[in-house]
């Protein structure tokens, strides 16, 4: 049974937000691609942060874990020197910084993972893999992709407005490589700041790549990351929800976020204060996709009308997210019209109770979490504990703040 039952209430004290995944996920593979050993503090173990552990231990990494603390010694020190897999789970980083990272290593290697992540695109590595002659064999739609071969040190032309990710993967692999590289970003860049996170954590490690203005990405081959221990700043994606509670009536003391953090969605501020304004309120997705789920549950209960812009990407996440948060939110009685790469919403006074599913999408169940705050009547949310991919205490600490959570089994 995975449905439960939240009686709307206002939620109310201090929630410890936890740790960047982002973040983690890029310092446990700065640690793994050093030499010596590294401690890396505040690690949740969320499935997506899981999978990135086992990623770097299918390569040779010997990796332990105290509480929140993750000790580290490199791959290179114990390469594996045979076949492997990944299991990437659902978690579109771990795949997307892999596939580049894995071919540092000889061998084959197999991905595989569930959920939608077979259906999130790969084009921009199999285009690098036919330039090089690189050698690859994939299933639609699943996840079932098996590479073999090395990477050679290159000009890469990359699109840019696909997914970042594509970009950070080769950011961490091309340091390592025996001649020099260049990455140049072909059409505008998504998600910029997620290059910021990588490019800093790369620096910390020791790692020196110049930055054209975005445009190009100059990368050095034979350079060495530098072990390190390091502390995992608070989640801004994640504080996104409680920040949009209290938007919407909640008193939370969100607690352990950084101030000076890159994190691109630390906009969720930005975004708030447009709806809190009178003027024509816009909200741009393009650098901070994960926190327009919640977005659109606040500006559905805002005044006068919200637009979303540039958010065609969203439908390429867990689920297509800019479909998913329009239909349930629409069951919740929210006005809201879903165009291709947009969203036209008109706020109501007040949202009804009723049945809605996560699309066991991680940051669709948060959100509806985050509408019953501010609903009527009770609202089911079916599959809630997609959760785990991202945040697996999240209904512990809504709990724990207030909120009013019943297992419930909708068919009875
Ligand atoms: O690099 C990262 O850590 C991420 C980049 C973003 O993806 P895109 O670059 O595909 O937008 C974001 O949506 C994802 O949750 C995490
Ligand atoms: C899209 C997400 O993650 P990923 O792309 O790593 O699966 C997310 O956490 O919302």
């Amino acid at each position: 049974m995975d449905n439960i039952k939240i009686t709307p209430n206002k939620l109310k004290g201090k929630v410890n937000i936890p740790p960047s995944k982002s973040m983690a996920h890029r310092a446990i593979i700065c640690a793994a691609l050093s030499k010596g050993k590294s401690v890396i503090d505040n690690i949740e173990l969320s499935d997506d942060i899981i999978a990135t552990i086992s990623a770097v231990k299918s390569m040779g990494a010997k990796v332990t874990t105290d509480n929140r603390k993750v000790t580290i010694e490199g791959i290179l020190n114990s390469p594996k020197e045979s076949d492997f897999t990944v299991d990437c789970n659902e978690s579109g980083s771990t795949l997307r910084f892999f596939v580049p990272i894995t071919m540092l290593l000889k061998g084959e290697k197999t991905f595989i993972g569930k959920g939608n992540l077979g259906k999130r695109p790969l084009d921009v590595f199999y285009n690098i893999f036919d330039k090089q002659g690189i050698e690859y064999y994939y299933e639609k739609d699943i996840l079932n992709l098996t590479v073999d071969g090395r990477l050679k040190a290159d000009t890469f032309e990359v699109r840019g407005d696909i997914s970042s990710q594509f970009i950070t993967g080769l950011l961490f692999t091309l340091p390592l490589l025996e001649g020099d590289s260049k990455i140049v970003i072909t059409t505008d860049l998504e998600s910029k700041s997620y290059l910021d996170l990588t490019l800093s954590m790369l620096e910390k490690f020791g790692i020196k790549i110049i930055n054209n203005d975005y445009k190009e990405f100059i990368i050095k081959g034979n350079q060495e990351y530098k072990a390190m221990d390091y502390t995992v700043e608070g989640d801004y994606s994640q504080a996104a929800f409680f920040l949009s509670a209290n938007y919407l009536g909640s008193d939370i003391d969100v607690l352990g976020l950084d101030d000076t953090s890159l994190q691109g969605d630390k906009e969720i501020i930005k975004w708030i204060d447009v709806l809190n304004s009178s003027e024509e309120k816009v909200i741009d997705a393009a650098n901070c996709p994960d926190i327009i789920p919640v977005l659109t549950v606040c500006a559905a209960l805002t005044k006068g009308e919200t637009r979303i812009i540039n958010a065609g990407r969203l439908r390429i996440k867990e689920c297509d997210r800019l479909n998913a948060i329009s239909k349930e939110l629409s069951k919740l009685g929210a006005k809201i019209i879903e165009n291709e790469d947009n969203l036209v919403i008109e706020g109501v006074e007040s949202l009804k109770g009723g049945i809605v599913d996560s699309h066991k999408d991680h940051r669709i169940s948060m959100s509806m979490a985050i509408a019953s705050t501010a609903a009527k009547d009770d609202i089911i949310i079916k599959d809630y504990m997609c959760v785990r991919k991202s945040y697996p205490t999240f209904f512990e600490d809504f709990v724990s703040l207030g909120g009013e959570i019943h297992e419930c089994d909708i068919w009875r």
